[in-house]
């Protein structure tokens, strides 16, 4: 049995505006240990797959349909107490901004030993050295006096350490992260990503890691999973997303990674933006934004396939998908991207093909 098994999730907001259909019909799975990427730019919805896990969703959203099963258990039929006790002891999450996490009128160390009281029901000497073996871990030297250090006292780099060894203080069996890194910069951010991929490791804590880089995940992630406009566009083994992307929009993120030394901060990024959720454009709904888009593809909505058999790949099983028409055999031109394979993992996709429309939408 998988860890956790999402499957066919839908989350609406009811905003003035109209409704948001944040996530749309989204399966996928985490086995024990393993570490899932969630990929996509700002708005894609991977924070709202988070909070639906937690059942932090909050009025004008709504989990519409679906189920969430953590350890063969649906999450979206337990009681409040019982939601409770899996949130912070079973699954933890980390936030992209520690100070928002952390209390800054109590120390860090109280903070995390409180946590630790709470749920493993230590007394205060045993929280407090559980709390300071935990700071150690996560890489906070002299850990024994920064416990009665406030928040305010640490670096960026620090906080954001000290929320991680909050987090795994249960030794919870799925951490999600939302943009644990971006914040910080980019030494740091790869310390902290090697620092969290081997606590992980050692706790045997799976991961389920959200960001808009595909150069994080890389670092860390076994298995991804691309998002566009709610919905998931690609899903792969972390290898082959690089090697051999299915996807144009994969593709298009591809290329807006930053190569280590280089001095522009953004190589080039995919020309236009995320389509308004209350009203996704018909077909494809990256299409207005697709250099491979074709009259079809306005039209019809591709379904998740496997890209070799072009098989129903839209189940939790599928370790391949990927939804474009080329895989349905409709797309006259084909997809003409070349994946340029660089040494080390630097993997960069060409996709400067150019459109001779611009941004269509
Ligand atoms: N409280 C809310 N009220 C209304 N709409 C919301 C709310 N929260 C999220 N949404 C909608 O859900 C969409 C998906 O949001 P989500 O935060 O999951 O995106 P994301 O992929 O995590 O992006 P980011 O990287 O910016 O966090 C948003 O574009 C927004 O339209």
């Amino acid at each position: 049995m998988a860890l956790l098994e999402v499957n066919d999730l839908t989350v609406k907001f009811y905003t003035q505006e109209g409704v948001v259909t944040a996530v749309d019909d989204l399966s996928y799975r985490i086995e024990r240990g393993e570490k899932f990427g969630v990929v996509g730019e700002s708005g894609a919805g991977k924070s709202v797959t988070a909070l639906s896990l937690m059942r932090l969703i909050e009025s004008p959203g709504r989990i519409e349909s679906g189920e969430i099963l953590f350890k063969g258990e649906d999450l979206l039929e337990m009681s409040e107490e019982e939601i409770r006790d899996v949130r912070g002891n079973e699954i933890a999450m980390i936030f992209q901004d520690a100070q928002t996490a952390l209390n800054p009128v109590y120390t860090v160390g109280e903070q995390i030993a409180e946590a630790v009281r709470h749920h493993l029901d230590y007394d205060d000497e045993e929280a407090r050295e559980r709390t300071i073996q935990l700071l150690d871990t996560v890489g906070i030297p002299e850990a024994e006096s920064r416990y009665s250090d406030y928040p305010h006292e640490f670096s960026g780099g620090m906080q954001q350490r000290a929320v991680i060894a909050m987090a795994l203080s249960c030794d919870p069996d799925l951490l999600l992260c939302d943009e644990p890194t971006t914040a910080l910069d980019v030494t740091i951010e790869a310390q902290i990503l090697e620092e969290l991929e081997s606590l992980a490791d050692e706790f045997d804590t799976a991961i389920q890691l959200i960001t808009h880089d595909l150069g994080v995940v890389a670092e860390v992630c076994d298995r991804v999973m691309v998002m566009y406009a709610g919905s998931p566009v690609e899903k792969a083994p972390v290898e082959e997303l690089y090697y051999d992307p299915k996807h144009p929009y994969t593709v298009g993120l591809m290329s807006s990674i930053p190569r280590v030394g280089d001095r522009r901060e953004r190589l080039q990024t995919i020309p236009g933006t995320m389509p308004d959720l209350v009203e996704l454009p018909p077909g494809c709904s990256f299409h207005p934004r697709c250099p491979y888009a074709e009259d079809v593809c306005t039209k019809r909505e591709p379904p998740l396939l496997n890209p070799e058999t072009g098989r129903d790949a839209s189940g939790t099983d599928a370790e391949r998908a990927a939804a474009c028409l080329e895989y349905t055999g409709e797309l006259q031109e084909g997809l003409d991207y070349e994946v340029e394979i660089r040494e080390g993992h630097d993997t960069r996709a060409d996709a400067t093909a150019p459109n001779p429309e611009g941004d269509r939408r």
